[in-house]
């Protein structure tokens, strides 16, 4: 028998639009949305992760699709439970192992105590025999290599679906941070109303998020790009299709990019010279699938003056965090919500 067979302690990035699996020795072995499908009467859970993200906005009236992590806090507790035992159950393919795994879970920053509890009973339910629980910002920090450990400032800005979560670092601690429900989710949704209020066009969140993945800007580039949006005509009631340009995104874009401008200026206010000084030198990195919106680091870099730097793999980051705290448990155990209070 292969010694691998005996463990699979892994990490688990539960975010608020997909959750990753790390597996300890294989590395990412599972990016799915965080989504769930039930049967509105009976509340039986019907589909997770792909099969159920293809469901919203088309299930029949009894089904619903439901992002429980949606706002950043754990709005359904049994469905995220249901959603971290699949997603357990699915690295580790339905097998069980003589030796059950050890398992870390990223959460966002603020849970609360009864969060954090019905997140560290799902994994053990689901066959964890350990449960570590660490904050979203300090390992999407470790996952893009910063030296938490050190006696130096550094600063995260981790820009996901639902929340924004800045934070400053330093010998293993949070310091200072905040988290903010402004996000990737909020730019879509800032792109549909503007799209409705221009055209007059009903559009969807798929739709308003590939526009801004394409061609949404949080800095003005001068080179104006255009996307053709199909939707419902509001008036008509029937399909069109509209042709909205980069300089529009860029505006409908302004709103949100500005609370989270906010939240990071906030952040370093309230940081002790020291540690600003530090990430002065170092700057302040960037990571999340929202860090990817184009011109976002120059917008920071500008508005802060302080360099910027967007993290190597920016949806990667959580889930490489939590992976590395597991492969060094012994040295990071200090990076853990409540380490001791455990399983
Ligand atoms: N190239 C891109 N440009 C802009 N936004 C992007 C890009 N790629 C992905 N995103 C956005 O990133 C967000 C998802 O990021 P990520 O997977 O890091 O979030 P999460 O970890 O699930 O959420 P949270 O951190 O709130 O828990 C979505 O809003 C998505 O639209």
């Amino acid at each position: 028998m292969r010694i691998g067979l005996f463990s699979k302690d892994m990490g688990i990035d539960l975010g608020t639009a997909n959750s990753l699996v790390y597996v300890k020795g294989k590395g990412i072995v599972l990016r799915e949305p965080s989504v769930v499908a039930i049967q509105r009467d009976t509340g039986q859970v019907l589909a997770v992760g792909e099969e159920a993200k293809q469901m919203i906005g088309r299930t029949p009236g009894n089904i619903v699709a439901i992002r429980p992590m949606k706002d950043g806090v754990i709005a359904d507790f049994d469905v995220t439970q249901s959603m971290i035992k699949y997603f357990i159950n699915k690295a580790l393919r339905n097998r069980t192992f003589l030796i059950r795994p050890r398992v870390v879970v990223s959460v966002p920053s603020g849970v609360t105590p009864v969060e954090e509890r019905a997140v560290r009973e799902a994994a053990l339910q689901a066959g964890a025999r350990e449960a570590y629980l660490i904050e979203e910002p300090m390992a999407a920090a470790i996952g893009a290599g910063l030296p938490v450990h050190e006696p130096t400032g550094n600063m995260i800005v981790d820009i996901g679906g639902g929340t924004t979560e800045v934070a400053v670092i330093s010998l293993g601690g949070i310091v200072t941070s905040r988290s903010i429900r402004i996000a990737g989710d909020e730019m879509d949704e800032a792109i549909i109303q503007h799209v409705k209020k221009a055209y007059n066009l009903m559009i969807g969140e798929r739709t308003a998020e590939e526009i801004k993945i394409e061609i949404g800007t949080a800095y003005p580039t001068g080179e104006i790009q255009t996307y053709d949006v199909r939707g419902r005509d509001l008036v008509t009631g029937l399909p069109k299709t509209v042709r909205i340009t980069s300089e529009e995104v860029y505006k409908a874009l302004s709103e949100p990019v500005s609370a989270i401008l906010d939240a990071i200026k906030g952040t370093l206010e309230q940081t002790p010279p020291e540690l600003a000084a530090d990430i002065m030198d170092r700057g302040i990195v960037m990571a999340g699938g929202g860090s990817m919106l184009r011109g976002l680091d120059r917008l920071v870099s500008e508005e802060t003056a302080m360099p910027v730097h967007l993290a190597d793999e920016p949806l990667l980051c959580v889930a490489y965090g939590t992976g590395r705290v597991l492969e060094n448990i012994d040295v990071l155990r200090r990076v853990l919500i409540n380490p001791r209070k455990l399983s």
